[in-house]
């Protein structure tokens, strides 16, 4: 078994509603996301794939398509923390994910997985994710931690 990492880089604001300290303000976060998947090499000649896991490409479109593309440029609220009235009126509002979850790092990257899973072959696993939110903070959700339960 073979593990490749690919790394991403998003830009998000959020707030922590409820939060004891300037979190709990809206802020933004150059996040940077470590996707790190295992599997056996293809080592079926004449394929496009021949030596690899999984084509980095593949990886990078899934990781792109699920959470680089909604997320970037976003501002992330749980819901229910602010009205919505002005999204559709104003620009600057324009690109608002509103989640069930307080937006922490850690909720985040739940909400990561599955999104990452679902979208993997069968013979690929997602191991690990590493999410920081700034360069001294981050969070990981590793498969062995999240085995589920028989
Ligand atoms: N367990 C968590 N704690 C905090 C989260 C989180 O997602 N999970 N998030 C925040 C804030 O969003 C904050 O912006 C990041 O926290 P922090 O590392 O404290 O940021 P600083 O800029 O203060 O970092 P320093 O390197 O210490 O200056 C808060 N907590």
């Amino acid at each position: 078994m073979i593990r490749l990492t690919k790394i991403f880089r998003f830009e998000m604001a959020h707030a922590l509603p409820g939060y004891n300290g300037l979190c709990k303000h809206i802020h933004g976060h150059s996040y940077r996301l470590e996707v790190t998947i295992s599997g056996e090499p293809d080592n079926h000649s004449g394929h496009s794939s021949e030596g690899m896991v999984f084509d980095f490409a593949d990886l990078k479109a899934i990781v792109q398509q699920e959470i680089i593309l909604p997320l970037d440029h976003a501002l992330m609220l749980k819901e229910g923390s602010m009205p919505s009235f002005a999204e559709n009126e104003n620009e600057l509002l324009g690109k608002i994910v509103w989640v069930p979850w307080q937006p922490t790092c850690e909720n985040m990257l739940l909400d990561f997985a599955g999104r990452i899973s679902n979208n993997l072959p069968e013979r690929i696993r997602l191991c690990s994710l590493k999410l920081y939110e700034t360069s001294t903070s981050y969070a990981e959700w590793h498969a062995s931690d999240n085995l589920p339960v028989t």
